[in-house]
C-alpha cells in the first residue's frame, strides 16, 4: 500500500495548543484555524465559534468513521475472494519462486521485474530510423510558453510529454517524434493550442534541418475530437477517445507512409512505439496499437488507485463521490486496460511500482517476477502475460542550470539591479522585508497539493513568520471567478487564510508568470537562501523538486510517494508528513535556520542533479523500444485492393444488431440493402456484418431466407475475432458456388497475446465451478462449446444465464490470473465467448477501414437499443451509428455489463455522429442514412 497518513482524529473537545511546533503559540489540527484570530473576539463570540468549529470536527470525524466502516465492510467482501485467487495464480507458477526472486534484477535501482538489458548501452544506431508517437490527450500543450498551472490539468505531464518528445528527437536513431494531443479552438484559449501541427524546438536550440541532420525534428500534432469550441477538463474526455483514435489513426497511417518515401524505401515506416501518457491516452494507445498491430508503452503519470484510496482516507467524499467528481472508475478501467496491452510501463520509481502498480487486478510483483524468469529460460507460461515495468525518471533541461553562484548561493558576479528578472519585482513587492530567505511552492492550485495546509504552517508559526517569507506560485489567474471550481476553491482558501492570518506583508501570490520565469523564480528564492516546498498529500513523481534542486534550492518535501526516492539520490533536503503542520512549519525553521544544513543541502542538489536528465532518460528508454517485437500492420497492397470489393466501396453500412431475434436481423439486412438498391448506389455502398456468430451460423442465418452472403464484403463474425470476405465462381452469384476466404492478416493482428491453450484450460476449469445451487444439489451451467469455438475465439454454452457472474467479475479474475482477453456474453447471455484482447467488433472495422482506404467518416453502423457485451464500443468515433428502437429490442441484462460507471461517463449519447430512430422499415432506413449524409440524394 502507498504510504498515506490519515485524517486525525478528532478531539473529543476543544483542541488543546501543542507543543510540537517551534512557535510556541500556535494551535493546530483539521480545520482549526488560529485562536490568534479569536483572541480579537469577544469571549462570548468565541465559545460560541468554537463549539461550532468543535460539532464541525466532530461531524467531520463522524463521517470519515462511517466511510471507513463501508470501506472496511467492502474490502472484508472482496479481499478474500481476490487474495485467494492471486495467490492461486502466483502458485500456479511456484516453481520459479527462487530463480524468480534471485534474478540478476533484484537490487538494481534502474530496471524492474526482469528486464536484463539494462546499463547495457542502447542499440540504437544512425542507420535506425525510429518514428514514436507519444500522446497526450488533456491539458493544454504546447511547446512555447507552457502554461503551466493555468488549471489543474495543465502541469507536470504537460513539460514531461513535451521535453521527452524534443530529448527523444534529439537522440541518435531517431527520425521523428509526434506527440500527439486535442485540438482546442476553444474561445478565451490561445490560436496556438488550435494549430494543427507545432515544430518543437529543441532545448538546445538547434531548429534548421540543417542542424538536425538526418532527423526530422519533434512535432505535436493536434487531432480534433470532442465538442470543436469547448475545452474539456481530463474528467470530461473519457466519452470522446474513440474519436480520437480515428482521427490519430488516419494521422498515422499518413505520416508513416509520408516517412516511408522520404527514408523508408517507399516502405511505410511505422511507428517503433505507441506511447499512452495517463489513463485516457492508455486507452487511446490501446486502440491505436491493436488496429495497427504496433507495440504499447504506458505512463501513469498519477494513477487512480492510488488517488481514490487517498481521497477515501481523507474521509470527505464517498466512492460514489469521487467518481462523480474524478470519473476515477474510467480511469482505473483504463490504466487495466493499458496493463493488459502495454509491452512495457516506464514508472519514475520503484514505489510507483511496488505501492502503486501492485495494487491493481492486472500487476502483481512477485507473479511478474516468476513469470518473467520463466520467458527467459524458455518455460510455459500457461498463457499468462505482464507487461514490462521499467524505472526511468524524468530528467530537467540543463539548459537553465546555475552557473554564476557559489555552494553557499551568493552570486558570483551579481548584476545590477536593472537586469533583474522582471518576476523578481512582481514577487518583492509583496514583501515588507524582501531580504528574507524566501519559502517558494509552485504548484498546480489543486486541492492534493494541499496549500493550505502550507499557509496553516506559515501562519500559525510565529518563528517561521519572522524568519521567512513565502512565496506561493500557483498557475496564472485573471479572475478568480472566472477560473476552474477546483482552482477557484483552492485560491479562495488561500486569501481566506492569508487574511485570517494578517499575513500582509509576508506573503507573495503573483497573478502572473511565465513558464520561461520559472528558473527565476527558484534562483530568486536561492538567492535569499531560501528553502523549496512541496507538501502534495501524495506526489506521483515531482518534477519541481528536480527544478528546485537544479537551481540550488534545498527542499522540504511530502515523505509520501516518490520524493523519498528523489531524496535518496539528491539528498538535498527534509521529508515531512504533509498532515502535520507542526513538522512542515519545523523542518521550514531548521533548513532556513540552519547555515550548514542548508548548504549542504544545496551543495548535494547540484552534485546529484545530473542523475536526472533526459539524455540519460532516453537512452534506456531507447534501449527498450528496440527490444519490443517487430510488429506491423497490414494494408491491402495496390493488387490487392484493386482485386477486393471492399477496397472499391466510398461508403460501408454495417449491421450489428445483436437485441433482435434472428428474423429481425434477416428483415433489418434485407431492408437496408433494399434502400441502397433502390437508391442506386449498390456499386458505391458495401455491405458488412458484425456479430457473434459464426460463419457457418451466418451462412445458415443467410441462404434459407433466400439472401446471398455476397450480398456482403465482409462478415466479421465472432464477436470480432475472425473477418470473412465472401466470393463467388462463375458468372452469378449462386449460393453453392459461394466460398468465403478468411483474413489471415487480421489474425496476425489479434494473436497479440493471447493465452491459446492454456487459457483454454483454465477457463475449462473456471466453467466447472460456477453452479447453480438447488437445495443441496449443484449443477453446472458453463460449458465448453467447441462447436462455436475458433482459434481466436473460445466459445462456451450458458445452460442459465440467471446464474451467471457478471461479466466484470470475470474480466477481474482474468486480469488477476495475467490471463490477456476481452470476455464476452452474447446471444442474451446464453453464450460466453472469450477472444484476444485486441479483438472485438469495433477494432474489427478499425482494422477493415485501415486495410482497405475507407475513411471511417464514410461508415454507418446499425446497432439495437442492447446489445452483447461489447455492444457499447461500437457507439463512439467518427463513424455514423444508427440506433433502431422499438419493440422488437430484447431488454439487455445486468450480466452484460462491464462498466463501473453510467454509460454517459464512457458515450456522447448526444454527440452528432448518433442517432435514433424508430423501427426499421426501408422508410426509416432510408431517412436515418440520409440524415447521416450516406445517401446521395
Ligand atoms: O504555477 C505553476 C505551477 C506549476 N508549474 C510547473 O508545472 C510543473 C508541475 O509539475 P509537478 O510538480 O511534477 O506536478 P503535477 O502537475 O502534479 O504533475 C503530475 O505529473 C508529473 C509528471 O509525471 C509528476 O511529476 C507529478 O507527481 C504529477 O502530480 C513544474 O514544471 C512546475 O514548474 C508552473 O510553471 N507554474
Ligand atoms: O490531478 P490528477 O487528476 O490526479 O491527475 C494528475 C495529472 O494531471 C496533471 O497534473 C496535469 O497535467 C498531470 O500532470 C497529471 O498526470
Amino acid at each position: 500500500m502507498a504510504t498515506r497518513t490519515s485524517v486525525p482524529d478528532a478531539p473529543a473537545a476543544i483542541p488543546p495548543p501543542t507543543s510540537g511546533c517551534c512557535c510556541s503559540d500556535s494551535v493546530t489540527d483539521l480545520g482549526v484555524p488560529c485562536l490568534q484570530a479569536n483572541a480579537m473576539r469577544s469571549p462570548q463570540e468565541r465559545n460560541t465559534r468554537l463549539e461550532n468549529m468543535t460539532w464541525r470536527i466532530w461531524n467531520l470525524a463522524r463521517k470519515k468513521k462511517e466511510f471507513e466502516k463501508e470501506e472496511a465492510c467492502r474490502m472484508s467482501k472482496r479481499l478474500p475472494e481476490t487474495e485467494k485467487t492471486r495467490a492461486d495464480a502466483t502458485a500456479d507458477m511456484s516453481e520459479d519462486l527462487f530463480e524468480g526472486e534471485k534474478g540478476e534484477d533484484a537490487g538494481d535501482p534502474s530496471v524492474a521485474y526482469g528486464d536484463s538489458t539494462t546499463g547495457s548501452s542502447p542499440k540504437t544506431s544512425s542507420i535506425d530510423k525510429l518514428y514514436i508517437v507519444l500522446i497526450s490527450l488533456h491539458g493544454l500543450v504546447r511547446g512555447e510558453n507552457m502554461e503551466l498551472g493555468r488549471d489543474s490539468d495543465t502541469g507536470g505531464q504537460v513539460k514531461y510529454v513535451v521535453e521527452l518528445a524534443k530529448a527523444l528527437s534529439s537522440s541518435p536513431g531517431v527520425y521523428r517524434v509526434d506527440l500527439l494531443t486535442r485540438q482546442i479552438l476553444a474561445p478565451n484559449f490561445d490560436r496556438s493550442y488550435g494549430e494543427p501541427a507545432e515544430l518543437l524546438v529543441p532545448t538546445t536550440g538547434k531548429n534548421s534541418k540543417q542542424e538536425r541532420g538526418e532527423n526530422s525534428g519533434a512535432y505535436i500534432i493536434r487531432i480534433p475530437f470532442g465538442p470543436k469550441d469547448k475545452y474539456l477538463a481530463k474528467e470530461q474526455l473519457w466519452p470522446f477517445i474513440q474519436e480520437f483514435v480515428d482521427g490519430a489513426l488516419s494521422h498515422i497511417v499518413r505520416m508513416s507512409k509520408a516517412i516511408g518515401e522520404e527514408i523508408g524505401f517507399r516502405h511505410p515506416v511505422w511507428p517503433a512505439v505507441i506511447h499512452g501518457h495517463y489513463a485516457s491516452a492508455g486507452i487511446a494507445a490501446a486502440l491505436l496499437s491493436g488496429s495497427l498491430n504496433l507495440p504499447m508503452a504506458f505512463t501513469g503519470h498519477f494513477l487512480g488507485k492510488d488517488k481514490l484510496e487517498g481521497l477515501l482516507k481523507q474521509g470527505r467524499q464517498t466512492r460514489e463521490q469521487i467518481n462523480m467528481t474524478y470519473k476515477i472508475m474510467c480511469r482505473i478501467e483504463a490504466e487495466e486496460l493499458s496493463l493488459d496491452a502495454s509491452e512495457i510501463v516506464i514508472a519514475s520509481t520503484r514505489q510507483e511500482i511496488e505501492e502503486q502498480w501492485n495494487l491493481y487486478d492486472g500487476f502483481e510483483v512477485i507473479l511478474a517476477r516468476k513469470l518473467r524468469a520463466r520467458v527467459k529460460r524458455g518455460a510455459n507460461c500457461y498463457g499468462r502475460f505482464m507487461p514490462r515495468m521499467v524505472i526511468i525518471p524524468p530528467g530537467v533541461e540543463f539548459g537553465h542550470i546555475i552557473h554564476d553562484f557559489d555552494m553557499d548561493g551568493e552570486e558570483e558576479n551579481p548584476s545590477p539591479a536593472s537586469e533583474d528578472p522582471p518576476i523578481w519585482s512582481q514577487i518583492m513587492r509583496f514583501f515588507t522585508n524582501p531580504r528574507k530567505p524566501m519559502i517558494l511552492a509552485v504548484a498546480r492550485p489543486y486541492p492534493e497539493k494541499n496549500i493550505t495546509t502550507l499557509v496553516k504552517a506559515f501562519g500559525e508559526c510565529r518563528p517561521l513568520r519572522e524568519l521567512a517569507n513565502l512565496t506561493l506560485i500557483m498557475g496564472n489567474r485573471e479572475a478568480i471567478s472566472k477560473m476552474h471550481n477546483m482552482s477557484a476553491a483552492v485560491l479562495t482558501s488561500v486569501l481566506t487564510l492569508i487574511d485570517e492570518y494578517d499575513l500582509y506583508g509576508q506573503v507573495a501570490y503573483p497573478k502572473h508568470h511565465k513558464h520561461s520565469e520559472v528558473p527565476d523564480i527558484y534562483r530568486l528564492a536561492a538567492r535569499t537562501k531560501g528553502a523549496f516546498v512541496n507538501v502534495a498529500y501524495f506526489e506521483q513523481f515531482g518534477v519541481t523538486l528536480i527544478e528546485a534542486a537544479m537551481n540550488g534550492l534545498p527542499i522540504i518535501a511530502t515523505k509520501n510517494g516518490a520524493p523519498v526516492e528523489i531524496n535518496q539520490v539528491l539528498n538535498n533536503g527534509l521529508l515531512v508528513d504533509p498532515h502535520d503542520q507542526n513538522a512542515i512549519a519545523d523542518a521550514l525553521y531548521k533548513l532556513l535556520s540552519d547555515k550548514q544544513l542548508w548548504s549542504r543541502c544545496r551543495e548535494n542538489g547540484l552534485k546529484n542533479i545530473h542523475q536526472f536528465s533526459w539524455p540519460e532518460h532516453c537512452k534506456n528508454y531507447l534501449s527498450r523500444i528496440l527490444t519490443l517485437g517487430l510488429r506491423s500492420p497490414a494494408i491491402g497492397d495496390r493488387e490487392e485492393q484493386s482485386n477486393t470489393r471492399i477496397s472499391r466501396r466510398k461508403r460501408i453500412v454495417v449491421v450489428s444488431v445483436d437485441s433482435g431475434s434472428k428474423e429481425d436481423l434477416v428483415r433489418i439486412i434485407r431492408n437496408a440493402i433494399e434502400v441502397i438498391r433502390t437508391q442506386n448506389m449498390s456499386d458505391s455502398t458495401g455491405f458488412v456484418l458484425s456479430t457473434s456468430l459464426t460463419i457457418s451460423e451466418i451462412h445458415s442465418l443467410l441462404v434459407p431466407a433466400g439472401m446471398l452472403p455476397t450480398d456482403f464484403d465482409a462478415f466479421i463474425c465472432n464477436s470480432g475475432s475472425n473477418i470473412y470476405y465472401p466470393s463467388y465462381s462463375g458468372e452469378t452469384p449462386n449460393n453453392s458456388k459461394i466460398t468465403f476466404a478468411l483474413d489471415q492478416n487480421h489474425q496476425s493482428h489479434i494473436e497479440y497475446r493471447w493465452g491459446g491453450e492454456g487459457l483454454r484450460k483454465y477457463l475449462v476449469k473456471w466453467a466447472t465451478s460456477v453452479v447453480e445451487r438447488k437445495g443441496r444439489t449443484e449443477r453446472q451451467i458453463i460449458f465448453e462449446d467447441p462447436e462455436h469455438s475458433s482459434t481466436y475465439c473460445l466459445a462456451f454454452r450458458v445452460v442459465n444465464p440467471n446464474h451467471l457472474p457478471p461479466l466484470k467479475e470475470l474480466r477481474k479474475l482474468m486480469r488477476i490470473q495475467s490471463l490477456r482477453c476481452n470476455a464476452l456474453y452474447n446471444h442474451s447471455a446464453t453464450r460466453l465467448s472469450v477472444v484476444p484482447i485486441h479483438a472485438s467488433r469495433s477494432q474489427a472495422l478499425r482494422y477493415l477501414c485501415i486495410r482497405w482506404g475507407i475513411e471511417v467518416p464514410n461508415v454507418a453502423v446499425l446497432v439495437g437499443e442492447s446489445g452483447d457485451s461489447d455492444y457499447e464500443e461500437l457507439l463512439g468515433g467518427l463513424h455514423r451509428t444508427i440506433i433502431l428502437k422499438g419493440e422488437f429490442n430484447i431488454p439487455s441484462n445486468r450480466i452484460h455489463t462491464v462498466r463501473r460507471y453510467p454509460l454517459q461517463d464512457v458515450v456522447a449519447l448526444d454527440s452528432s455522429n448518433i442517432i435514433n430512430v424508430e423501427g426499421y422499415s426501408t422508410d426509416d432506413l432510408k431517412s436515418a442514412l440520409q440524415q447521416m449524409g450516406m445517401l446521395t440524394q
